[in-house]
């Protein structure tokens, strides 16, 4: 039988949201944050999933809110299993490893986005113009080069589902100066703490996008934090300059998809065995290279 994932629906609970691969569902005083198995390429969900890419995800996401919780509270309350309300405890038991019992944030409407790397649509732009988001960069800078500073482009979710990007002025007439420079702070701040760790365990994040919100007037840190899915992560080995270095986690899939005769619409093709066990195994790998810690036993 293929492996495949379909959207997760928990009994007696209200689903609140939902993203590609994510769901959020209302547990009265907190949220439940799941992560599914599911993948997307080309902006297409593949129907077949991948084992445990949920329980890699949720897991950097718990190790990465431990590690950056001296510079901007979370919201991550608990990602134990028996945390859970114990009607999910007997009825959803798929969850383990795979889900963040997290604080009720009031999101701000921006996805703070810090660029370390001139990759993506952000190359294109450069390549046009010389600048990123109307931040100008010096001359002669190669796709996939290491930027002099990090910088903030943040984005809206644009009605068709895509990130837009929006000028810093925007992002101020949004959510108010003091706010919108908070957010650039703390977003610069967290992402160079990330990108450090990381490059000492042989893995460039490149890219990265953070969601933040209210409590009690304080700005806290939501949604995932720093994961394949949210960043770009290179390996280091294979990171060169002048070409659009292999991701971590999708290389496998991405590789299989340019093989096919597939316009990259929707529906996504089924995915062969092999890359669904060699791509599990990346996203295993990249949680162990990262954290020090092995998966066994979430
Ligand atoms: N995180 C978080 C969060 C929180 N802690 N409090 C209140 N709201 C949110 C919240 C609402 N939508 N999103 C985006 C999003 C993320 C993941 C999956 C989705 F479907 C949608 C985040």
């Amino acid at each position: 039988m293929s492996n495949t994932v379909t959207e997760v629906a928990l009994p007696g609970v209200q689903k609140v949201a939902s993203g590609k691969v994510r769901e959020i569902f209302d547990l009265g005083e907190h949220l439940l944050f799941v992560a599914s198995d599911r993948i997307s390429a080309f902006d297409v969900i593949m129907p077949t999933g991948i084992p445990n890419k949920g329980k890699v995800l949720t897991q950097l996401s718990k190790f990465w809110f431990g590690h950056l919780q001296d510079i901007v509270p979370h919201h991550l309350i608990s990602a134990d299993f028996d945390d859970l309300p114990s009607e999910l405890r007997e009825q959803a038991p798929f969850l383990r490893g795979r889900f963040m019992i997290v604080k009720k944030l009031e999101m701000f409407p921006v996805e703070c986005v810090v660029r370390g790397y001139l990759v993506g649509s952000g190359w294109r732009e450069y390549q046009e113009s010389g600048s990123v988001c109307g931040i100008p960069l010096p001359s002669g800078l190669a796709q996939a080069q290491k930027l002099p500073e990090p910088i903030f482009t943040p984005a809206i979710k644009a009605t068709d589902g895509h990130d837009e990007n929006i000028p810093f002025s925007k992002m101020i007439d949004m959510i108010g100066a003091e706010h919108a420079e908070a957010l650039r702070k703390v977003s610069i701040e967290i992402y160079q703490r990330a990108a450090e760790h990381a490059l000492k365990k042989g893995v460039v994040i490149a890219d990265t996008k953070f969601e933040f919100g209210l409590v009690d007037g304080r700005i806290v840190l939501g949604d995932e934090v720093l994961t394949p899915d949210s960043s770009r992560y290179w390996p280091l080995p294979e990171y060169r300059t002048g070409s659009n270095p292999p991701s971590y986690d999708k290389q496998f899939v991405r590789d299989y998809l340019e093989t096919l005769d597939w316009d990259k619409t929707p529906p996504g093709p089924e995915l062969p065995e092999q890359i669904v066990q060699g791509t599990a195994e990346r996203y295993s790998t990249c949680f162990e290279t990262i954290t020090g810690t092995s998966l066994k036993g979430v």
